[in-house]
């Protein structure tokens, strides 16, 4: 069985990380102790897909589909020499079941005690820190859940009134609203332009109402990316300009959002923060926006670090993808949120609060059956799309897992948008080939106002001028992005970028790792530079002589220069993945599929793709039947959170 998975190991198909743990097991284990060895190294493949745990029903029942094996890039090669899954499974004990599984597990010291590296938790398999992480997450919740405020529901309806103006239809912003001030917990989650940023000013407008002749309440804005915390604060900041009726505590609402290491302090050389159990934060409130993207080990560091007392916000897009590291926090808890699921006690409460009832068919008589829910609001109305026109339409109907119209969409979409104007900015392009002539002036076009840029630099050699470039430069980055599902092959980001660089640059991409115009991702935290996974910089001269420097914005809207010989682990940007698009919004969005289908063609990557694009949509693919598997299947979220 090492064998099996040395030979993995050496084929790409699983880490380095994942073989060594499983070599150190087998060295302290006994003989017959194979099958823990295996499933260990399984665990820890799956946490680096992003699963907390392995789901060990699963495993059984879908082995190759549970793990994501052969990878989407397997070498024929290494299909003729590795073995697949469901193989190897059989072939460390007769007969394997998931029932065998599970009695072994019990019975070995891997498992077992107290400290071991293991644990077992209703047929799913952790490595103990991460299973610390969900415990720690599941404690502080149900205390904070059920940590319930004395609130006069008479006198919060006049807040609201005041906010949301009077009620003639039910509002579900408001709903939220009513709903926070209820205990220390609550979660606020919607599409993008469903009204979170809106619903969440007047939610903190209202604590501080509500909060009486106390000192105002000390509230935190923070995102787990430097992005994401860039456009917390500037949506807040134009979403207060706005509100007239909140003049009396507007001074009390903060603007400024940081990313989730900065509020809790990173120490150099260190997973721990600066903020936690024995130095907690600081504030009263914690709003976390796009906390679809928090992973779990993060997670836990916010809840521990926050004081008993202190209430936490979670806004974000259920369904989108979960985070790159392994998490699936949000889309965990509040899986059904679309239902509602509410107690008659929670509806009759918040009915108390409104002139308009909640619909019948959101109470649920065992609504306790779901705690999250009790603390969720969904909403699904979208301001900025409209759901029966072009990105909206594609979004919803994706999210919804319809056929139909995407069928329709799919075989001719520029017929669809001939016949009717709305869906002009959502286009299917069939290409046989990724280097298609069409690609390419479709990428010239995009990318040629972010080339002109680049040529007009400043003549001058004034730093404030020069920055004032770049940053525009990095602005219009935002104008145009190719997304694509996978990382290698033909359709994946890096051939990709690969041929942009050459379309764009010709032979000085090709020569030079480095030169002016490549826009780059950082891919990995690098503390010492205050530089996150998924920052991006722009390569250029501040002078025609000077060296090349890589630009990047500062979340106080700043812009950093440095050397590249300092930046070592970064991927060109002209095409990323969607998984690392979470959190940003590009103007004109191309998503590229691959040929063939890959286990990770579900509909929360194609919606999270779609949901990218603010304004023209682009689908480019050899496949488009790939469209519709894609869309019938759902991410197997992992994890223990939503059990009792
Ligand atoms: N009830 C409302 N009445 C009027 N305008 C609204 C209302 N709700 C939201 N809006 C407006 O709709 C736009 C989108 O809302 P908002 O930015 O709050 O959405 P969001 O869910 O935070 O979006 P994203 O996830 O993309 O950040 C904003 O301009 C906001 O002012």
């Amino acid at each position: 069985m090492l064998a099996q998975l040395q030979l993995w190991y050496q084929h790409g198909w699983i880490r380095a990380i994942d073989l060594s743990l499983a070599q150190q097991l087998a060295q302290q284990l006994d003989d017959d102790q194979a099958t823990v060895v295996l499933l260990a190294a399984l665990v820890s493949y799956q946490l680096g897909r992003g699963h907390p745990c392995l789901d060990l029903a699963q495993l059984y029942a879908a082995p190759e589909q549970t793990l994501g094996l052969p990878p989407e890039h397997a070498s024929v090669e290494s299909l003729q020499v590795c073995q697949m899954p469901h193989q190897v499974l059989a072939n460390v004990s007769a007969g394997m079941s998931l029932q065998n599984a599970l009695e072994v597990l019990l019975c070995s010291p891997a498992v077992k005690p107290e400290n071991s590296p293991l644990v077992l938790q209703q047929q799913r398999l952790y490595l103990r820190r991460y299973f610390c992480y969900e415990q720690q997450i599941k404690t502080d919740l149900a205390a904070r859940m059920a940590s319930l405020q004395q609130v006069n529901p008479k006198h919060l309806k006049q807040v609201l009134d005041e906010l949301f103006g009077q009620q003639q239809t039910i509002s579900w912003q408001r709903t939220a609203c009513a709903m926070a001030m209820r205990s220390l917990f609550t979660i606020v989650t919607g599409g993008p332009g469903t009204g979170k940023t809106y619903t969440v000013v007047r939610l903190l407008a209202t604590l501080q109402k509500l909060r009486g002749q106390s000192e105002p309440l000390r509230i935190r804005l923070a995102a787990p990316t430097g992005k994401a915390a860039a456009r917390m604060s500037e949506s807040i900041g134009n979403e207060l300009l706005t509100l007239a009726s909140i003049d009396d505590v507007k001074a009390d609402i903060p603007t400024e959002a940081v990313t989730l290491h900065r509020l809790l302090g990173t120490l150099p050389n260190s997973r721990g923060f600066r903020h936690n159990k024995d130095n907690p934060l600081h504030t009263d409130v914690v709003i976390i926006d796009e906390a679809s993207m928090v992973d779990i080990e993060m997670m836990a560091a916010v809840v521990q670090a926050l004081p008993s007392h202190a209430r936490l916000i979670l806004l974000g897009d259920k369904d989108q993808l979960a985070s790159v590291e392994a998490g699936a926090i949000l889309g965990q808890l509040c899986e059904q949120a679309e239902h509602g699921h509410y107690t008659p006690e929670l509806t009759n409460w918040l009915n108390a609060t409104a002139d308009v009832a909640l619909p019948a068919d959101k109470t649920d008589a065992d609504g306790e059956n779901w705690p999250y829910l009790q603390h969720t609001t969904m909403f699904h109305e979208s301001r900025r799309f409209d759901p029966n026109k072009g990105i909206g339409k594609l979004a919803d109907e994706v999210n919804r897992q319809q056929r139909t119209w995407l069928e329709k969409w799919l075989r001719d979409s520029d017929a669809m948008a001939a016949a009717q104007a709305e869906f002009d900015n959502i286009r299917m392009r069939a290409v046989s080939r990724p280097n298609h002539q069409s690609v390419q002036q479709m990428v010239e076009e995009g990318y040629a106002p972010l080339l002109t840029l680049i040529q007009a630099r400043p003549e001058s050699s004034s730093a404030a001028e020069t920055d004032v470039w770049a940053a525009d430069i990095l602005k219009q980055l935002e104008q145009f992005q190719i997304l694509t599902a996978v990382r290698e092959g033909e359709w994946g980001m890096h051939q990709f970028n690969q041929r942009i660089s050459y379309w764009l640059f010709g032979d000085l991409a090709a020569d030079h790792g480095w030169f002016e115009g490549r826009p780059v991702m950082v891919t990995h935290n690098d503390y010492s530079l205050d530089l996150r996974n998924g920052d991006i910089g722009i390569v250029l001269r501040r002078q025609p002589n000077e060296p090349l420097r890589v630009a990047f914005a500062t979340t106080e809207g700043n812009i950093r220069w440095l050397l590249p010989s300092r930046l070592t682990q970064v991927d060109t940007a002209f095409a990323m993945t969607i998984h690392k698009s979470q959190g940003s919004e590009f103007t004109h969005t191309v998503m590229v599929l691959p040929e063939h289908d890959v286990p990770i063609l579900t509909k929360e990557l194609l919606y999270t793709g779609i949901t990218r694009a603010k304004e023209q949509f682009t689908l480019l693919c050899a496949n488009p039947q790939l469209v519709l598997k894609a869309v019938e299947r759902r991410i197997q979220r992992s994890g223990g959170l939503a059990d009792g």
